[in-house]
């Protein structure tokens, strides 16, 4: 069993290590768990799985009316799990953070089925932190970790990353052709996470003029809250090299018509585009825990491994930091060569054989 999601960031690892397990042992049977209403409930059937949904919320900090809810829809999604743990009997639970993955672990800890536990970031959320105290395995991506989780079973493995962007060589023209963009003008991705960015959305607007102007086509993900928004500005716009999208399915074609990337720095973002080796301008979200994106874009600033541009400062610097990347080549080629040597194209394989192991 594989539970946990509610982003991208927690979705794509799962389906990530199921297929690289389906891989292998070709004769297993997965079923995933998620939250009711989330995004996995969508996704996880798209990639070939079964999935049943818990009714669970998360426990808003601030006071808030949503938290009388809270423990009705707690006892439910626990009733539940130890419901379908009964049913499917797994010979694990693998959980990759995200709403659904806390009462489902927690259940098959209680019964002593063996649990690993992935974490995407470098810093670890109060879940996880709970449940790697009983995890058989926790499978991490950033060194330090002890801070958070038992030591003897931390693994550093990487974030496990679909396997169709592991390799993008001679996908350029044909990714090209996919978004209708044109063969001969530069491309420059716009990523904001799985959800989409309000202010990297915003900075675009501000500066889509000039990016058409410079002689660039932009390859835009603006995220489903914003699509309405954003198409209503690109059509009033009259501009004719902007190709907007809510969601990016094939992200590997994505990936592969890039010239420059522009994006937020959610953890497997960062994986991902370590290991295409595009360069890259992260402008991380100040809105997560601990400002954990930061932490994962200056990891790669620090190796000269990436630009990192400040949300406060997006809207209006965007052009001048995208014309100085796209003017200089060697730039460009000193970060793709950097980005990449930080890549761990192998981390779904060895958590399948993390997870071989706590079976065994
Ligand atoms: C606002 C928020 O809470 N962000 C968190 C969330 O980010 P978020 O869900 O945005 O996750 P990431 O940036 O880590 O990963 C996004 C994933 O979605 C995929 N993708 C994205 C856009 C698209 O159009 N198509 C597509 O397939 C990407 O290829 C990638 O696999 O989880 C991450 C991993 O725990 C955290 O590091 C982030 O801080």
């Amino acid at each position: 069993m594989i539970s946990g999601g509610g982003t991208g960031g927690h979705i794509y690892p799962a389906i990530a290590i199921a297929n690289a397990w389906m891989e292998k042992h070709p004769d297993t049977e997965i079923l995933f768990v998620g939250a009711e209403g989330k995004m996995e409930m969508q996704k996880v059937p798209e990639a070939g799985y079964k999935i049943e949904g818990l009714k669970v919320a998360g426990l808003q900090r601030s006071l808030s009316l949503a938290n009388v809810s809270f423990p009705f829809k707690l006892a439910s999604s626990l009733r539940k799990s130890r419901q379908l743990l009964a049913d499917f009997k797994p010979n694990a639970v693998v959980g990759v953070g995200g709403y659904a993955s806390g009462p489902l672990l927690f259940v098959a800890q209680n019964k002593g089925i063996p649990t690993l536990i992935q974490e995407q970031n470098s810093y670890a959320g109060l879940t996880n932190k709970l449940l790697s105290k009983r995890a058989r395995r926790i499978c991490v991506a950033y060194p330090g970790m002890e801070e958070f989780f038992p030591k003897d079973r931390i693994q550093v493995t990487g974030n496990p990353v679909r396997k169709d962007i592991l390799d993008l060589k001679g996908k350029s023209e044909m990714a090209k052709f996919h978004f209708g963009l044109q063969p001969d003008k530069k491309v420059l991705l716009i990523l904001g996470g799985s959800l989409g960015a309000r202010t990297i959305n915003q900075a675009v607007l501000a500066d889509m003029v000039g990016f058409e102007e410079s002689g660039y086509q932009l390859l835009w993900q603006c995220g489903k809250y914003y699509f309405q928004e954003m198409s209503q500005k690109v059509m009033g716009s009259g501009l004719k090299h902007v190709y907007l999208m809510e969601f990016i399915r094939e992200m590997d074609l994505a990936y592969a018509a890039a010239d420059v990337v522009v994006s937020r720095a959610g953890a497997l973002s960062v994986s991902e585009l370590s290991i295409v080796g595009k360069p890259v301008i992260f402008i991380p979200s100040p809105n997560v825990a601990e400002d954990h994106q930061t932490k994962n874009a200056m990891a790669y600033v620090k190796e000269i491994a990436a630009v990192l541009l400040k949300d406060n400062h997006a809207v209006g610097q965007l052009k001048k930091e995208v014309d100085q990347l796209m003017a200089d080549e060697s730039k460009m080629d000193l970060l793709s060569e950097n980005i990449k040597k930080l890549a761990r194209p192998d981390a779904a394989n060895r958590i399948v054989s993390a997870l071989e192991e706590i079976i065994a």
